[in-house]
């Protein structure tokens, strides 16, 4: 196998891309039902949700899509706590029936902050669809009406989700090598007695 090979940073995976097919089916599918005679707007945020949000809308009948950009990683693996808009819609939600979609939802911040974003500014409805509900992370109230799968408390990558910008084009989610963090953020990643819920 070659040296250059993402694959090689990878401890175990917790969710492979058959996994993954089968819960965006499966959420798509009953968002359509939820949905039927309505337009909802799909709104995606970047950049971890993009690519459940492409395979989720596939299953689903009329919706618009729309990206927003809100940020409390920074690149690393803790949360900074404090939760910045990056890239704001290009529509008005007010009266709209939205679907906020993630890649996860983890201390519950980054959700936590655009409900009430998206409340102020009149949506009808929201509801959240989530390929990864991590609970055990949860500092704020927040909650998924729709989830892929629960994950347990690790920091995981891939199928979007990113440690430093990379392994977002993994097809499958995982948990990265102990070795692969930085040295001085090591004591914040529990990669033992890691059991997939599924
Ligand atoms: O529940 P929380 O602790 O707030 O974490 C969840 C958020 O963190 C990640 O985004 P991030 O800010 O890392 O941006 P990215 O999607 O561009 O990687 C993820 O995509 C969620 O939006
Ligand atoms: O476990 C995670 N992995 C990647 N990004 C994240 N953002 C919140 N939690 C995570």
């Amino acid at each position: 196998m070659s040296q250059w090979d993402m694959n090689n940073d990878i401890e175990r995976v917790l969710y492979s891309e058959d996994d993954i097919a089968e819960a965006a089916k499966r959420v798509g599918t009953e968002l359509a039902a939820d949905y039927e005679g309505r337009t909802p707007v799909i709104i995606s945020v970047l950049k971890g949700a993009v690519l459940w949000t492409v395979d989720v809308m596939r299953y689903m009948q009329y919706a618009e899509v729309e990206f927003i950009d809100v940020s409390s990683y920074h690149g690393g693996i803790a949360s900074s706590g404090e939760v910045d808009l990056i890239v704001d819609l290009q529509t008005d939600i007010a009266g709209r029936d939205v679907i906020i979609m993630e890649d996860i939802v983890d201390t519950g911040r980054s959700l936590k902050f655009m409900m009430a974003l998206l409340e102020q500014r009149g949506a009808k409805s929201i509801k959240v669809a989530s390929l990864l509900d991590k609970k055990e992370g949860r500092v704020v109230d927040a909650n998924v009406d729709y989830v892929g799968f629960d994950v347990p408390k690790a920091f995981v990558v891939g199928y979007g989700l990113d440690y430093k910008q990379l392994y977002r084009n993994l097809p499958y989610v995982g948990v990265l090598k102990q070795a692969v963090y930085d040295p001085e953020h090591a004591d914040l990643v529990d990669t033992t007695d890691i059991t997939p819920e599924h």
